[in-house]
């Protein structure tokens, strides 16, 4: 799905918005001034049409936020995931809140305000009204002036959030240099998209083929657990919410530069982690003997395996197909739980 904090439109601090309502006012005002009307009539609507234009200014650009902020609960558990971690559902539920309390309020007094100037004696009188309510709507946005900074903050945090598809999804793991870039383009075409992760400077690569969806996550899935700060431990986790299977590779050269007990050693972390089916890819034969590839075959005897190349292309058809099979068979059972 899109990412639903997009449409959070730029939050004006308490300065800007007052300052931009009421140039509004005075525009208002300036036309209202122009038409032939008793003085004491035409200053009371003067100061009722800017205290109106001031008010629904304020009033309307704080409910914006609210309406085009998306209800956390309702999203894709990845994406609650992502405001836990990023910001906190509850702060960002809670600093809705005030924007709401804010505009119902500026609304609520803009009403008794135009009363009361319809209601004066004189000019002076209705302008003292107008000038208590701008004080009072000032008053109350300096009050919610922290609930504005936190949602500006998080907008920022949350609008760059990778958009992904509700598609059978598939996260490539296993150490540098193992090949899975290589294999991401061969099975996907070359028009692999990289859209920002929060948490690593490098992004996620993002790959289709027939309605799957390929995930590459270079700085995440690729080293071993205990490197890890609690952070970037949340991150990988909520790939378990967006991924239905796993697809780890292995470089069985180990010109990647790490052996294979390491690289062994990684997939029996993420195995564990998450609760998700994992193929294996034995990628780089094209480098090694039969009597190695044996050894590790029998190393590996306990999982879904298949042996590859993805630079000369052996075995990828095999491969997607497999890897195709599993990710619906996966993303169903998901669906029904
Ligand atoms: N001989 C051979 N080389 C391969 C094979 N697959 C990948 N390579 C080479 O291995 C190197 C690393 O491949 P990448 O696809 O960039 O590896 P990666 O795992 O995406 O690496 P990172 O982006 O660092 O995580 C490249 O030079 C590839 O050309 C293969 O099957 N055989």
């Amino acid at each position: 799905m899109e990412n639903p904090f997009k449409k959070i439109p730029t939050i004006l601090m308490p300065d800007e918005l007052m300052e931009k309502a009421l140039r509004r006012g005075e525009k208002v005002a300036n036309e209202m001034r122009q038409k032939p009307l008793p003085s004491l009539i035409k200053s009371k609507m003067v100061e009722e049409h800017k205290v109106r234009t001031i008010g629904s200014v304020v009033a309307d650009n704080l409910q914006k936020v609210i309406d085009k902020a998306p209800a956390v609960r309702k999203l894709p558990k990845f994406y609650q995931e992502m405001v836990e971690i990023l910001v906190g559902i509850d702060e960002f539920k809670k600093s809705l809140g005030a924007f709401k309390w804010a505009s119902d309020l500026v609304k609520k007094l803009t009403n008794e305000y135009a009363k009361k100037i319809r209601r004066s004696r004189t000019p002076q009188q209705a302008a003292k009204f107008r000038k208590e309510f701008v004080g009072r709507v000032k008053s109350i946005l300096k009050q919610i002036h922290p609930e504005m900074a936190f949602i500006a903050v998080a907008r920022e945090k949350l609008k760059d959030l990778p958009t992904f598809k509700d598609l059978p999804t598939i996260a490539i793991a296993g150490y540098p240099n193992v090949g899975k870039s290589t294999i991401l383009k061969a099975l996907t075409g070359a028009d692999v998209e990289i859209n920002n992760y929060p948490f690593t400077t490098k992004g996620i690569n993002v790959g289709y083929m027939d309605n799957i969806q390929m995930l590459d996550t270079p700085g995440l899935l690729d080293r071993p657990l205990y490197e890890r700060n609690d952070i970037e431990l949340q991150a990988i986790l909520a790939l378990n919410y967006l991924a239905d299977i796993i697809l780890f590779v292995i470089d069985a050269s180990e010109y990647c530069g790490y052996s294979l007990d390491e690289q062994i050693s990684l997939l029996k972390e993420i195995s564990e982690l998450f609760k998700l089916p994992i193929i294996l890819a034995i990628n780089k034969i094209d480098l090694i003997d039969k009597e190695r590839l044996n050894k590790i075959r029998d190393m590996l005897k306990n999982y879904e395996v298949i042996e590859i190349s993805a630079d000369k292309g052996i075995n990828l058809d095999k491969l997607k197909e497999i890897l195709k099979k599993r990710a619906i068979e996966s993303y169903k059972s998901k669906l029904r739980c």
